[in-house]
């Protein structure tokens, strides 16, 4: 069906409300608009699908959330009866929509005889992660678009080890989507009478006491706390969103007595008032919970993102200003602390095992080697490193005590497969504090760090092209990279050019191909002959390609200005669709 007809059968079907067909309407002469918002399904992406919300069948709405739970599911029922009885847990998010979208969302899985546990308010999504796997459901599914802008929702999926869908079961529900009528093949059920059946029951207090409870068993050094408490002071956000509640209380337990909540940024909002971007990696995002770390003198600001997955921190330096950790820096010293304070409480297991993303930097690999820790690198997405885990420790190959990403998400612990802003919050805030007591800040551990093992820089660029024009686009300059894979990079030799589609390494001095472990995803890479490895790949979940560069040198003067010099090329990249 043409993207014409698509919008012609959503203006004239009976499912669609007068409102929203005035609204429709209302873009019948903008062709373009039209195209964008009917050209095709929106993909299942790194955390499924994601988009702005409006009428249409590109962009996130109740009808596209009923059609999508209706493929998930088919999905489910082709497991069996007994599978499909052990019913979903749905969560969701503080956004506009979010609650309603869950909802029905919900009244199509109890309508297709699938038992939801629905979380009775928003909840952070690692405790979705958790409830799936505490109550042993087939799947779960969350109503959130995570850091994006307030126009956006989502819909993220999960199987039943509590991790998002893996690419081909991703797939399966996106055949499903493809072959079910949006309107005609979706069966729902109303929401009170689906409750009032039995068939929609609600979870609350009691699952988030026994999330918290494993949440809180992570703690490794109570002493440490105790030790500065009187002049540990620290600011947290939540931004508007679901980690309001439970941070604050895990920080409370562990004995952090000043604890300032940015208390405008405290309030439940989906649109996102007092920040530009809820993003917690974007620095900009802190100024309110700057000025309020200025006036009591904190020493840790600590921000989680809306569905509080993920979460980035910022301390005081010397000359009293707040500068962010990043995402790769984070996790290096979070993964140090806890090697070392595990050791220390002796709970480190046997065969300990850290995972990271191939876009994260080498550093953390260095570290963890450095410490008897294995590390190995997964594609981006935490289904990729649940994935991993879940095989390695079924395998009997280890054990794995943390999982991170460049993008600031954590994965910490048994009971969730996913990234969990709650419990990294915890260990970020008893990390600054062990170092606090040690006359340290994080600025300080990192050098320590950095001196041991050496020197490490990184940079992320986002080439942001939007609409069905920036799709081309996009798809254009990885064609164009994979036709002419560069020699040189900014005056470097390419030593190694690597496809993770094909996954073939090629080495340019011999023309040689090997195979590398990971494959089949969209991503290239190249080594270059000072060392730093460039990375290219378009988002899973905002319209954009992102470059990654990874540098190492002799110190940091020496990696910035490698950064430097690679984001430049990067930037270039802009230009190849022209
Ligand atoms: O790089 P992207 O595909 O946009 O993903 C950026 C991040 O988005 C979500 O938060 C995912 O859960 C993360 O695993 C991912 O790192």
């Amino acid at each position: 069906m043409s993207y014409q007809q698509q919008f012609h059968r959503w203006l004239h079907s009976d499912a669609l409300s007068p409102e929203e067909k005035a609204q429709l309407q209302a873009i019948a002469d903008d062709p373009k608009e039209v195209e964008d918002r009917f050209f095709g399904l929106l993909e299942f992406g790194t955390a499924g699908l994601r988009g702005v919300m409006g009428l249409g069948l590109r962009r996130m709405n109740v009808h596209v959330i009923r059609h999508a739970t209706q493929a998930f599911a088919q999905v489910i029922l082709a497991e069996g009866p007994a599978a499909a009885a052990q019913g979903v847990a749905i969560c969701y998010d503080c956004r506009v929509h979010s609650q309603e979208f869950a909802r029905a969302a919900a009244g199509v899985m109890a309508a297709n005889g699938i038992p939801v546990r629905l979380f009775e308010a928003m909840r952070p999504t690692p405790e979705l992660s958790f409830a799936v796997r505490e109550y042993g459901c087939v799947a779960g599914l969350n109503v959130t678009a995570s850091h994006n802008p307030p126009e956006y929702n989502g819909y993220k999926v999960y199987w039943s080890d509590g991790a998002q869908l893996p690419p081909q079961h991703a797939a399966a529900i996106a055949a499903q989507m493809e072959a079910l009528d949006v309107f005609d093949d979706v069966r729902t059920m109303d929401y009170e009478q689906a409750r009032a059946q039995g068939l929609i029951t609600l979870l609350g207090r009691e699952t988030d006491d026994k999330f918290l409870s494993h949440v809180l068993d992570q703690i490794n050094d109570r002493q440490a706390v105790a030790q500065v408490t009187d002049a540990f002071r620290m600011v947290y956000t939540p931004f508007h969103g679901t980690g309001y509640q439970q941070i604050p209380y895990v920080l409370e337990q562990l004995g952090i007595r000043y604890l300032h909540c940015v208390p405008e940024q405290m309030v439940i909002d989906g649109t996102f008032p007092t920040v530009k971007s809820p993003n917690p990696e974007t620095p900009e995002s802190f100024a309110l919970a700057q000025k309020l770390a200025k006036e009591v003198d904190a020493q840790l600001i600590l921000g989680s993102d809306p569905d509080a997955d993920r979460v980035a921190i910022q301390v005081k330096d010397r000359k009293g200003d707040y500068v962010q950790i990043s995402g790769n820096q984070t996790g290096v010293l979070l993964l140090d602390y806890l090697i070392g304070a595990k050791r220390r409480a002796g709970t480190l297991p046997e065969n300990p095992v850290a995972l990271k993303s191939l876009v994260t930097t080498q550093l953390a690999q260095v570290v963890a080697e450095a410490n008897g820790v294995r590390c190995y690198n997964t594609f981006t997405g935490f289904k990729f490193m649940a994935e991993k885990k879940n095989q390695l420790e079924a395998a009997g190959q280890g054990h794995v005590i943390f999982s991170y990403e460049e993008s600031i998400g954590y994965m910490i612990g048994d009971y969730v497969r996913d990234k969990d802003a709650v419990t990294a919050a915890l260990l970020l805030t008893e990390m600054t504090a062990w170092y606090a007591a040690r006359g340290m800040t994080l600025l300080d551990a990192l050098q320590a760090i950095y001196e041991t093992y050496g020197y490490y820089g990184e940079n992320t660029l986002n080439l942001v092209m939007p609409g069905l024009e920036g799709m081309g686009k996009m798809q254009a300059i990885m064609a164009a990279l994979r036709q002419t894979p560069p020699d040189q990079i900014a005056g470097t030799t390419v030593c190694l050019q690597r496809d993770y589609q094909t996954g073939t390494e090629r080495d340019t001095a011999t023309g040689e191909t090997t195979a590398m472990e990971l494959a089949g995803s969209n991503v290239l890479g190249y080594q270059l002959a000072d060392g730093t490895t460039l990375v290219v790949r378009p988002s899973g979940t905002e319209p954009k390609i992102k470059v990654y560069v990874l540098a190492s040198g002799t110190d940091s003067a020496d990696c910035q200005r490698k950064v430097e010099q690679y984001t430049a090329w990067a930037e270039t990249l802009r230009h190849w669709a022209d």
